[in-house]
């Protein structure tokens, strides 16, 4: 077996992340953050069948005093709401689970999500295991502590910051992933070069190709680098009071399209959280451009990276710039003097801008 590789996220409530093949059937690793004796696996249609099974009986065979339960649910980004959340909590009361109880995550971003919204709910708080399945997940979602739900009015827009007690990222689970979300998740490792390191972008670049054809050290690099980059940035700022804003890069734009489509990603009619994203850094980086703030031949290699990559870089068409500026009223980064943005110094350096005109957005929105 490869080795297995290590990214430590600092803090009171710190915990590893270890990444690796096979690390789903690694009975002693999985149960060992488990504290209690009650836990609730959370996955969805697509993940459960693929491996629920597989992970119960690893951990039955290395806890058997454990007693497990599972809350199965249909996938997609517009099943993370607030009445799965509540079948989630109905779950836990229905496993009898204590304080010292463990929520698993067993899934993409989507599960992370929720499963981690109800483990800071229940009881006002019990663990959280995240395995992810997806890139994305591996790269982002279970990282960090941001727990959440949707709202029709716009995206996480009820949760709570909740670290989890460990990550375990199983990168053989990426063998089954469609091709889709495999490049889905590569928006937001391309995000970590845009925003902290333009160097890692020279590496995406030399690896576009080694990435999508799902080489297992490329893979596995592209996920070490990018959860510690996102280690250092959460360990920091866990709460989002400073620089952790930054890992809000093209999410701004991202969200209003997501949220403006009615969070159709999944079922193939809209753009999917990363493909949003990709759309958004864009559109970020180009707004940088016209404030002056960056170079446009930065914007524009941003953008062919991402086409690379097989991203779609430019808003679907049916979104009126109005309509993507109204949604982005709710963006978790404004306040009551208006919008905020992530923007570009240049590639590899960001910061949070404020004050920036409607008619510089719907320009670049327009374009
Ligand atoms: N909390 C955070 O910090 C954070 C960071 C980034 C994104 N997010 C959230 O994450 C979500 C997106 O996550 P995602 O891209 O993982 O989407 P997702 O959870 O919807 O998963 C994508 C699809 O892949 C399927 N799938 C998952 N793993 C699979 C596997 N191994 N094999 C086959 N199919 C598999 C799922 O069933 C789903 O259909 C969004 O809701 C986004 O807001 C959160
Ligand atoms: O961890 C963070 O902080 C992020 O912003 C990571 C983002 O990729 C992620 O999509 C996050 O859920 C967005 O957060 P939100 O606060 O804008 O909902
Ligand atoms: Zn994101």
């Amino acid at each position: 077996m490869s080795a297995v590789r290590k990214v430590e996220v600092a803090g009171e409530n710190g915990y590893s992340i270890e990444i690796g093949p096979g690390l789903l059937e690694d009975g002693a690793r999985l149960s060992k953050p488990l504290r209690g004796r009650h836990a609730l696996i959370v996955s969805d249609g697509n993940v459960a069948p693929l491996y629920l099974d597989s992970v119960e009986t690893t951990l039955h065979a290395a806890r058997p005093d454990l007693t497990l339960a599972r809350f199965v649910m249909p996938a997609g980004e517009h099943e993370k709401t607030l009445a799965r959340f509540g079948e989630c909590l109905h779950a836990l009361a229905a496993l009898g689970a204590t304080r010292d109880a463990t929520v698993i995550a067993l899934g993409g971003g989507v599960i992370g999500d929720l499963a981690g919204f109800a483990a800071a709910c229940w009881m006002r708080g019990i663990d959280c295991v995240q395995l992810p399945t997806t890139l994305l997940a591996m790269v982002d979602s279970s990282v960090g502590g941001k727990t959440a739900v949707d709202l029709p009015s716009g995206k996480n827009l009820v949760g709570a910051f909740h670290p989890p007690r460990a990550v375990i990222a199983d990168t053989a689970a990426l063998r089954s992933l469609p091709e889709r979300e495999l490049r889905a998740g590569l928006a937001e490792v391309v995000k970590y070069g845009a925003i902290f390191d333009a160097t890692f972008l020279d590496w995406l670049e030399a690896h576009a190709d080694a990435l999508l054809a799902r080489d297992d050290d490329a893979l596995a690099e592209a996920i070490a680098r990018s959860c510690a980059y996102k280690a250092e940035v959460v360990a920091r700022d866990p709460f989002e009071r400073g620089d952790r804003a930054m890992l809000n890069f093209g999410h701004t734009f991202g969200h209003a399209i997501e949220t403006e489509q009615g969070y159709a990603g999944t079922s193939g009619d809209g753009l999917n959280h990363g493909e949003a994203v990709a759309v958004g850094m864009v559109l970020a980086a180009r707004l940088s451009a016209a404030l002056g703030r960056a170079s446009l031949a930065d914007a524009e290699r941003l953008q062919r990276l991402l086409q690379r990559l097989g991203l779609p870089t430019a808003i679907p068409p049916g979104l009126p710039p109005q309509a993507l500026l109204a949604r982005m009223r709710l963006d978790k980064k404004a306040d009551a003097a208006g919008l905020r943005f992530v923007l570009w110094d240049r590639a590899g350096a960001a910061r949070i801008v404020s004050g920036v005109p409607d008619q510089d957005v719907l320009a670049v929105l327009a374009a």
